[in-house]
């Protein structure tokens, strides 16, 4: 099970001080939304040349030129690009087929996707490299999470690996544990405590502890 730390709310070099902050208890650091909307694709091109060790995820949530933005991304340095689960097959086909060609990955955000069992398998048939269900910022804040979404993804997808993010937090990390993921996914849950350092190391010994 791999940690992934998301990065939303920070410009460039806020990124690279929280990266040093906890660099030695995650996997893998997401350059975010609202980051690369902020900075572009520089965020993603920096970081990886900061921390050329480190896993970058760029959280583009593509929706449509699947293979121009993967190139595009996979140019500024990022090993995992997103594409949504709403998008079109043909969208993510042509990111999957372009990622290919210089061994990046993709993973498929199914944010606001409502039919998570039949989209899931659709996607799988796609040759994807992770599905991820995600309550965002704004379901978060009227108290949904992913926890049935992340059991039917593990009940369904047989060859992609799975994914969770959204509202992740220590307190609530156990029962993510327990679905047995490939990867959990945590921004605020880190970026936002006032002890990071503390936080990434309690969630990394968690997830050890399976
Ligand atoms: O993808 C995200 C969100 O849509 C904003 O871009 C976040 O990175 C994701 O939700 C993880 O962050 P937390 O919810 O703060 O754990």
């Amino acid at each position: 099970m791999k940690l992934q730390l998301a990065l939303d709310l920070v410009d460039i070099p806020g990124a690279k001080a929280l990266v040093k902050e906890v660099e030695s208890f995650i996997d893998i650091v997401e350059i975010g939304t609202p980051v690369v909307i902020n900075e572009g694709l520089r965020a993603v091109k920096e970081i990886k040349e900061a921390f050329p060790s480190l896993t970058v995820l760029a959280d583009l949530k593509i929706m449509d030129a699947g293979d121009y933005e993967v190139m595009k991304a996979a140019e500024a340095g990022a090993d995992i690009i997103t594409v949504l689960g709403a998008s079109n097959d043909r969208t993510i086909a042509g990111a999957v087929s372009e990622a290919r060609k210089t061994n990046r990955q993709i993973m498929v955000d199914m944010i606001n996707v409502q039919d998570i069992e039949t989209r899931a398998k659709e996607i799988d048939a796609l040759g994807v490299d992770y599905i991820c269900v995600h309550t965002g910022y704004d379901l978060q804040a009227v108290g949904q999470n992913s926890f049935a979404d992340l059991q039917t993804i593990k009940r369904v997808v047989k060859h992609a690996k799975v994914a969770i993010a959204g509202g992740i937090k220590l307190n609530t990390l156990q029962q993510v544990i327990d679905a047995k993921p490939d990867l959990i996914i945590v921004g605020g849950g880190i970026t936002g405590q006032e002890d990071r350092r503390a936080a990434a190391s309690g969630i990394r010994e968690l997830i050890a502890q399976g």
